[in-house]
């Protein structure tokens, strides 16, 4: 049974069609009396209990530019017109017909066919109504025949309104039109509650987002935890919106959005885009426990840091950083804890120019294959083409080796890898000579070397890291630090820094932290040092010695790390001890 309403725009609509409804038993009618904005107050309060509506003339037309539902307007049919222009002929007077096109062209055939002394005029907007009427007033016309708006406005004027009733055959007529519509609608409406529960069973959030960056559709809007509005003003979002409807092309972007990190795949469709997106994994699955630390890390988009130094060593990764970041193969860097490596492979991340995917830090020796297999699974080889840096691989247990081999493998069979920059000790040969690290591992992600020497191998980059670490501080502590003395400068830098860059930078924070003038003076940094130097925990080198072996013991550990830095080269490891090759020799024996 088909549920409408009828809005009726005069009392002797409701008669007739009353009457009519006894006749239908398919269509439940609703009738109501209400004309223009009344009318529309009825329609709106009761819509949702109707499956459509039925009106007439500027009501229908007012309802059907406010409501949701399909409208019905009454016709005026030939039948009414000829029945009302009988009518009109039992008048004295001048009479016209004043009604829009629809109606004053038929009814002026039949004027002419009927011989009938009536005049016609058309009007197309409401608001003519007033004036078109006071000509006719002025001309001599007394009757004027027409719709509800021009009746009342007639009448007011003082002139005869004759309204164009809608009768039998006008009312049946739109309830068959009724039922076509309602077929038609039942049959939209069931395709696209199907299309919906499609969309709403995909594992995917599908968003519909227009060239003004607004969502217009979201197909989990009430079941996911997201803020539409956030999601659409989300600065990664809004780029991949804005490439798209440049290039109009697809695109697979990744982006972090609620520590998730999700595939976002984009297309145009006419003005819109559409973006698919699937989570991959959350920063949480990586959190130790204990200590609060991430295995892995998200980092949506790094702001460039620039390199600071002026010694030959630095300039060279400087020259490498900016040939290596026109590239997507693999970068191996190599060098002792501390000395720049993250930095350089931030470096590279930030160097590339357009889109930048997410940056993800792998910290290894804090990554078990157990989790590894998770981000695998998690959907990490889903084309996901990030930067991936993988921080002291040496660290990663052979296990977890072989399943990131296998991973990355898979993914160049894919032609989908991210971009690999792998960070290791010195030494990264041997370490695979000892199987520390698997040979295929190796070939795989070292493409490209950068060999970054200690700091102490590159003493010219002191001065200048001195400073930049002064001015990071500067205002920090409520100390204004703005330099060091001459003499304390010169003992920073013939100082070693076993631990590196870092070393220096918690060192200079220190000794700003400290100071009790302008100038960093060498009492200070003296006495800085030598309680560094004696102390175990600020030597790299020393960080893994165990002190509970014999001297002899020791000794054997040292050289043993050194020859592993000097790629088991004897000669150098020998000349770094200062000792020669045969005294190295005999103490290894
Ligand atoms: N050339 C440089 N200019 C400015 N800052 C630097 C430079 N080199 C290192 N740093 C800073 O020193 C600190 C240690 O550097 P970084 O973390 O890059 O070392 P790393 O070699 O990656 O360490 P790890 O071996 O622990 O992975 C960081 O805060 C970094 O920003």
């Amino acid at each position: 049974m088909i549920k409408a309403l009828v809005v009726a725009p005069y009392e002797g609509l409701v008669e007739i069609v009353k009457e009519i409804s006894h006749e239908v038993d398919d269509i439940h009618l609703t009738i109501k009396k209400g004309n223009l904005k009344n009318g529309l107050k009825i329609a709106l309060d009761a819509q949702e209990e109707y499956d459509l509506i039925i009106s007439r003339g500027g009501t229908a037309s007012l309802i059907q530019d406010h409501v949701g539902i399909p409208v019905i307007d009454i016709q005026v049919s030939g039948y009414d017109i000829l029945r009302n222009l009988t009518l009109v002929k039992g008048f004295v007077g001048k009479a016209c017909i004043v009604a829009f096109p629809n109606i004053s062209r038929g009814a002026a055939t039949i004027c002419d066919i009927l011989d009938l002394n009536i005049e016609t005029m058309t009007i197309t907007k409401d608001h003519e109504v007033e004036r078109r009427l006071s000509e006719l007033k002025n001309s001599g016309f007394e009757v004027v025949i027409g719709d509800v708006i021009t009746v009342e406005a007639a009448k007011k004027m003082g002139l005869n309104g004759v309204l164009i009733t809608s009768g039998k055959e006008a009312i049946l007529e739109s309830l068959e039109e009724a039922r076509r519509v309602y077929r038609l609608f039942s049959r939209l409406n069931a395709d696209l509650s199907r299309y919906q529960a499609i969309l709403e069973k995909d594992n995917r959030l599908i968003f519909i987002i227009s060239s003004t960056h607004k969502v217009i559709y979201c197909n989990h809007s009430s079941l996911s935890d997201i803020n539409e509005e956030e999601f659409g003003s989300t600065k990664e979002i809004q780029k991949i919106v804005e490439e798209t409807l440049i290039s109009g092309e697809k695109k697979d972007k990744s982006v972090v959005f609620h520590d998730y990190l999700w595939k976002v795949s984009s297309s145009l469709h006419e003005e819109n885009v559409i973006l698919y997106l699937e989570k991959l994994f959350h920063q949480n699955l990586f959190k130790d426990i204990d200590t609060g630390q991430f295995a892995v890390e998200i980092i949506p988009d790094i702001p460039f840091t620039p390199i600071t130094g002026r010694s030959d060593s630095t300039k060279k990764v400087l020259y490498q950083i900016n040939k290596f970041s026109k590239t997507i193969d693999p970068i191996w860097i190599e060098g002792e804890e501390g000395n720049g490596k993250d930095l350089i492979a931030r470096s590279i991340y930030s160097s590339k120019e357009g889109y930048h995917e997410p940056f993800i830090i792998m910290h290894c020796h804090l990554l078990s294959a157990d989790q590894l297999r998770q981000i695998i699974q998690a959907g990490f080889s889903q084309n996901v083409q990030s930067t991936v840096y993988l921080r002291r691989i040496e660290t990663l247990s052979r296990d977890a080796q072989h399943l990131l081999l296998s991973l990355i493998k898979k993914l160049n069979q894919y032609g989908n890898s991210p971009r690999w920059i792998t960070s290791s000790g010195v030494g990264a040969e041997a370490m695979v000579r000892k199987g520390m690290i698997d040979r295929d591992l190796y070939d795989e992600l070292s493409r490209f070397v950068i060999k970054y020497p200690p700091l102490r191998e590159r003493k010219e980059d002191i001065k200048n890291l001195i400073q930049l670490f002064i001015s990071e501080n500067h205002t920090k502590y409520g100390k204004q630090v703005i330099g060091v003395r001459d003499d304390a400068l010169v003992r920073l830098i013939n100082y070693d820094w076993p631990g590196n860059v870092r070393q220096l930078k918690q060192t200079i924070e220190q000794l700003v932290q400290e100071a009790q003038s302008y100038y960093i003076g060498m009492e200070q940094v003296q006495t800085i040092l030598e309680k560094m130097e004696f102390d175990p925990n600020n030597d790299a080198l020393s960080n893994d010695i165990d002190l509970t072996l014999t001297l002899e013991e020791i000794e054997k550990q040292i050289i043993q790390k050194v020859l592993e830095e000097e790629e088991m080269n004897q000669s150098k490891a020998a000349a770094r001890l200062g000792i020669n090759r045969t005294t190295l020799w005999r103490k290894l024996k």
